[in-house]
């Protein structure tokens, strides 16, 4: 018998509009404002477990659906939400839009029934964590297993971008435009003074190839000792990528998806030599064992997010592991309740872990009460119980405000591109 406390007594999702900057990508544009949702699963012992993750319509229909069916359920047990998810998700009960395909939306590969259950039971395995960390007084990464660093890197996540939405309502920040080598070296230079990051990624896909070759030798050429890394999300044919990649051979650290697919990728890889990585042919566990086998990707990355939870990615670190699989961390738009799930993941991930990617220097607003601060490029993981991190009830319904007198439910780059360009459409596969 569980002890009542440990009992779930309410699950509340909250959609969310967060700013965001006009960041280039291959679809097109970041959205002067992106959904994320923030969870918060409430036990009978009166404690508040915390969660963060997508807050597109689609996925937000399914967590609230899945909310309603967690009251009674122990934060003990974050296992069983797997079958939960299976039982309550089903086919003929989830959006149809979440089923099939959307090359526009597909930065996290393809979409189906399991990546649902992933991205669902994530967001909850961590509020149960939380709330269970929490309530027994230990961090969640003791609560993993321990970890195995005291501090995460993360790269600098370095975007091509306009200074301004094409937009006049819309929020801005104090970035200047970044669309040329020299622009992105500038950027480089304030992202390494005010967060002291060590790796750098470009994210390409969104200028011919021997411009973002330029712009990497570039960044490489003015941080020397920095590993650099470009990824143009699969933008690229078997041949350009092989190109590519005999260019940037000495230069970077890895290259990611240069090319949609596994087998794709297993091509560039045998004729160039380079080592890839991917967060778009290896986002399943099915997927897996394809990529390893033709030696197509030789690090991963990882994302609890969609690879359903912190729990996951510790098996996942141990399959990478086993076969000598090196480790990193995928992101997208997120605030500082996704910034600590990752941080004790990561902490206890095992195997060779590269930094992580995060856009959190991107964000100029937070629903915690103590927005992280990087440190030599670095977080360090919390001891506090729990995720370490407060709820901003304020800044939660302030943003929570923006969501409800907003009708953007879902983030579409194509769409926000669409604005400065109407002529604009999602680039035909491979676009180089
Ligand atoms: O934020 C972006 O524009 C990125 O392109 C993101 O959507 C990708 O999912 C991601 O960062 C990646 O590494 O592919
Ligand atoms: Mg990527």
């Amino acid at each position: 018998m569980y002890e009542r406390s440990m009992l779930i007594s309410e699950a509340r999702v909250t959609p969310i509009l967060v700013s965001d900057a006009p960041l280039l990508n291959l679809q097109g544009v970041h959205q002067p404002y992106t959904p994320r949702c923030v969870i918060e699963v409430v036990t009978e012992g009166g404690v508040v477990g915390l969660g963060e993750t997508y807050g597109d319509r689609e996925y937000l229909t399914a967590l609230q659906t899945f909310a309603a069916h967690l009251p009674g359920h122990p934060v003990t047990a974050s296992t069983r939400l797997w079958d939960l998810a299976a039982e309550i998700l089903r086919p003929e009960t989830v959006d149809a839009d979440l089923l099939g395909e959307r090359p526009d939306r597909e930065m996290f590969g393809r979409r189906n029934l399991d990546k649902l259950h992933g991205i669902v039971v994530s967001a909850f395995e961590v509020a149960l964590l939380d709330a269970l960390g929490r309530t027994v007084d230990l961090p969640v990464h003791a609560l993993l297993g321990g970890k195995l660093r005291d501090r995460v890197d993360y790269a600098a996540y370095l975007f091509y971008r306009w200074s301004e939405h094409p937009t006049s309502h819309a929020s801005s920040d104090d970035w200047d435009a970044a669309l040329d080598p020299g622009g992105v070296v500038r950027q480089a230079e304030r992202m390494v003074r005010e967060h002291g990051f060590r790796s750098l990624k470009l994210k390409g896909g969104v200028f011919p190839p021997e411009e973002e070759i330029a712009a990497v030798t570039a960044l490489h050429q003015a941080f020397p000792d920095l590993p650099v890394r470009l990824d143009p999300n699969g933008a690229w044919s078997v041949d350009t990528g092989t190109k590519v990649a005999e260019n940037l051979r000495d230069v970077v650290e890895y290259l990611e998806d240069p090319c949609t697919g596994t087998r794709a990728m297993a091509e560039v890889h045998r004729r160039a030599r380079v080592r890839l990585a991917t967060n778009m042919c290896v986002t399943t566990p099915g997927e897996i064992p394809e990529a390893f086998a033709t030696d197509a990707v030789q690090v991963l990355l990882c994302d609890h997010h969609f690879w359903g939870g912190l729990q996951a990615t510790q098996h996942l670190s141990a399959i990478c592991k086993t076969y000598g699989v090196g480790l990193s961390m995928h992101s997208n738009t997120h605030l500082g309740i996704s910034l600590a799930a990752m941080t004790h993941a990561a902490a206890c991930a095992q195997g060779d872990l590269h930094a992580c990617d995060t856009h959190r220097p991107w964000q100029t607003e937070d629903v915690i009460t103590r927005p992280h601060r990087f440190d030599g490029g670095a977080i360090t993981v919390p001891d506090e119980p729990g995720l370490g991190v407060e709820l901003d009830r304020e800044a939660l319904a302030r943003l929570h405000e923006r969501w409800s007198g907003s009708d953007v439910r879902t983030r579409d780059d194509v769409a926000a591109m669409q604005v400065a360009d109407p002529h604009w459409s999602m680039p035909s596969m491979p676009r180089w």
